[in-house]
């Protein structure tokens, strides 16, 4: 079993050393390829995504990614920018269900912005179509405005689409998603506005006749929003597409304490597997030995449970961070008074330590 492991950018590498302390801790042996993914590949190969990287993630059973992206390469055409890597990688490899799961650990409850009493509990998950939508839409690009009131002015634009085999089988994945948690999915769409979203929701629905056992329905994005930071226990598994669902990751991400606390799984059609923290290289931070490395290690645990069947060692991580948790260890992001803070590499090796 061969894993690739693509540090990436900014805190990227920080967060992965201490997910690979991890995976060496546990008395297995696994065989890893480490290859440069983003910004350091471009600096070292002059493209983000160079084949010999793409050659690795495509051999290997499963990836384990950290981050990609510097504020320093946002002037370079799009086609070398270090997040066209992760977009490259995610369409190259057919990962179009996206995992993304926000889950509130009790001892995390005051680190939320959100009241305890509105968050403590939290355990939801969000579904997103990950190789589709406006993020890949073409035609898109910039030119000049062919009609309309500015009609000659310059102009971006992009294309928002959905083909229905693309809908039907990330419907697929979020209602038996939804059969092995409570039974309950909310499908977010725009469908007021969009073509695009009413067949998301026209389709969605139709998909709903094969699985009667699970109550659908159906949300506004805006509302989503709203209703996220209202009342989000109110949700069980949530499906959406591409941008709605990075966008709503992110707002769930902080009812959990810290973006830094959410892992996610991307899987394609025979639940081969990238993994990955949902939050980005934080250039903010990066090079600080601060960021928070248990989105990281908590990915892979879920990398051992999808794609690598190893139930019993993605257990032993959870409960590791469960119990640096429950020992008050915070970095600065979920850091409160009475708590004691580390850095990430104390963090790391905390969960090494803790490890059952
Ligand atoms: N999948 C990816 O690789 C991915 C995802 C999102 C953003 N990005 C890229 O990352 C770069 C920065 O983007 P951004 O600032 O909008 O988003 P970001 O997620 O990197 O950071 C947002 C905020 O959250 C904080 N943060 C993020 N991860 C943290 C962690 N583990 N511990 C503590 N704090 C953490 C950051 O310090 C920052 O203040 C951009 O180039 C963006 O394109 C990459
Ligand atoms: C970096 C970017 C391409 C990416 C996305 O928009 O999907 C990120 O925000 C994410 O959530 O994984
Ligand atoms: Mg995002």
């Amino acid at each position: 079993m061969k894993i690739a492991i693509l540090p990436g950018d900014g805190i990227g590498p920080e967060i992965m050393n201490q997910a690979v302390k991890v995976m060496n801790a546990l008395g297995e042996k696994f065989e890893t390829e480490t290859v440069p993914v983003g910004g350091a590949a471009y600096a070292e190969q002059g493209h983000p995504l160079p084949e010999s990287t793409l050659k690795v993630a495509k051999e290997a059973d499963a990836i384990l990614f950290g981050a990609v992206g510097d504020f320093k390469y946002d002037t370079l055409e799009r086609s070398l920018r270090p997040e066209q890597a992760i977009l490259g990688l995610r369409k190259h490899l057919g990962l179009f269900a996206n995992f993304r799961p926000a889950i509130l650990y009790p001892e995390l409850a005051g680190a939320s912005s959100l009241k305890p009493e509105i968050v403590s509990g939290l355990d939801i998950m969000i579904v997103r179509e990950l190789t589709g939508d406006i993020y890949f839409g073409q035609p898109r690009g910039m030119r000049e405005a062919p009609d309309g009131p500015f009609k000659g002015s310059r102009e971006g634009f992009d294309t928002m689409r959905y083909s229905e085999p693309e809908i039907r089988r990330i419907a697929h994945v979020a209602f038996q998603a939804a059969q092995k948690r409570s039974k309950r999915l909310t499908s977010v769409d725009k469908a007021n506005v969009l073509e695009t979203f009413q067949f998301w929701r026209d389709v969605v629905t139709d998909v709903h006749k094969e699985y009667k056992d699970v109550k659908l329905d159906h949300m506004y994005v805006d509302n989503a929003a709203m209703q996220l930071v209202r009342a989000p226990k109110e949700f069980d598994v949530v499906v959406t597409g591409n941008m709605f669902g990075d966008i709503l990751s992110d707002a769930a991400a902080m009812l959990t304490g810290s973006i830094g606390m959410l892992p996610s799984a991307s899987l394609d059609a025979n639940n081969k597997g990238l993994y990955e923290p949902s939050h980005g290289s934080a250039p903010d931070i990066a090079g600080k030995d601060i960021a928070n490395p248990l989105a990281q290690i908590l990915s892979l645990a879920m990398m051992l449970r999808y794609s690598l069947a190893k139930t019993e060692q993605a257990d032993r991580i959870e409960a590791a961070v469960k119990s640096v948790l429950k020992q008050g260890l915070r970095t600065v992001d979920i850091y409160e008074a009475g708590t004691t803070k580390v850095s990430t590499t104390q963090m790391g090796d905390a969960v090494v330590k803790a490890l059952a």
